[in-house]
């Protein structure tokens, strides 16, 4: 059974009334597309506090705000993933309100008691109907009817509408470029993808997933900020570094990654989403959406790669074969 979020969020709140928590929590790939509404609601909200965690960790470790008053957001893209099911049963068990989000409607997670929001994940599934856009749209409608001084409302709405084809330009865009770097980095022995503020989220997927589990390419995920305490000390001419530079606040930390790679390093890739157009979105608001770009660049970067390293995306040597 499948949920118009905005419907669910409003049934939510006159249950519970007001929220204090909100929790998003998954597995892999599933978790990084829920990163974008913790930033969110932690940059904006004045009445709520924000958590992202692994489920298994939200499962072994439960934190005490997991009770009344909490919404927890789950996605689970099969909606059978043990610990993300389990996550969503505690938190049921300890009285928070939940949403789960799943591509499977015969799945666990499409229960009826799981609160679900069933997506469709199409090449032609617009930006708002998948996991990060369904987040956004719920926790804008949180806002506004928990925050009377919540302003950004509307730019919210408009970015929702902006961005689809927002990141259907940038793929054709970077199309060639995707090509020119598999070409040059296809025997890269290790890369490292740098980002920051709601786009660290695509940094730690296009590592975790995009890479690692489909290219079985030796990488790591660095913040933006943080490459300044310790990571920077390996940059030299032979060491391959590809930058998310996105928007907001937070862009500073991606610019001085910039200038020091500029100076010090040879072999850097820029992904910037103002070069890709987010600023047709409002800038008090694009930051949430350079998220959507930078994944719809991470599959564009990896096909690349697979073509050129005859890597299937789909081969696996553990995940869904062996015992763990
Ligand atoms: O989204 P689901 O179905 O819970 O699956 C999570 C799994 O899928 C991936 O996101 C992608 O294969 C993995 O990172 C993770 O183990």
């Amino acid at each position: 059974m499948s949920n118009r979020p905005e419907e669910l969020i409003k049934k939510i709140y006159e249950e519970q009334g007001k929220i204090n928590d909100v929790f998003l929590t998954a597995c892999g790939g599933s978790l990084v597309d829920l990163y974008p509404g913790y930033y969110f609601i932690n940059s904006e909200s004045e009445t709520m506090h924000s958590h992202w965690l692994t489920a298994r960790e939200m499962t072994v470790s439960p934190s005490k705000f997991l009770k009344r008053g909490a919404l927890v957001i789950l996605c689970s893209h099969g909606g059978n993933t043990k610990e993300t099911v389990e996550a969503a049963r505690l938190a049921k068990e300890r009285g928070a309100a939940i949403i789960t989000m799943t591509h499977n409607p015969e799945s666990i997670c499409a229960q009826e008691d799981m609160n679900s929001v069933v997506y469709s994940w199409e090449d032609d599934t617009n930006e708002r109907e998948r996991p990060q856009g369904i987040v956004i749209r719920v926790l804008n409608e949180l806002m506004k009817m928990q925050e009377p001084g919540y302003t950004k409302y509307e730019a919210v709405l408009d970015g929702l509408e902006k961005a689809d084809g927002i990141v259907r330009a940038a793929v054709k865009k970077v199309q060639n470029r995707t090509w020119v770097f598999a070409e040059k980095y296809f025997d890269e022995p290790f890369l490292y993808i740098i980002g920051s503020g709601a786009s660290y989220s695509q940094a730690y997927g296009f590592s975790i997933c995009s890479l690692q589990e489909m290219q079985w390419m030796d990488c790591c995920y660095l913040h933006s900020g943080e490459y300044f305490h310790g990571p920077f000390e390996c940059t030299d001419e032979d060491h391959l570094y590809i930058l998310l530079m996105g928007t907001g606040k937070a862009r500073v930390m991606d610019e001085r990654a910039l200038t020091f790679l500029k100076k010090y390093a040879k072999k850097y890739e820029v992904i910037d989403a103002v070069e890709l157009g987010i600023d047709a979105i409002d800038e008090s608001v694009n930051e949430y959406f350079c998220p959507m770009v930078f994944y719809a660049m991470t599959v564009a970067y990896r096909t690349g790669l697979q073509d050129k390293r005859r890597h299937p995306l789909d081969m696996r040597r553990y995940m869904g074969v062996v015992e763990y």
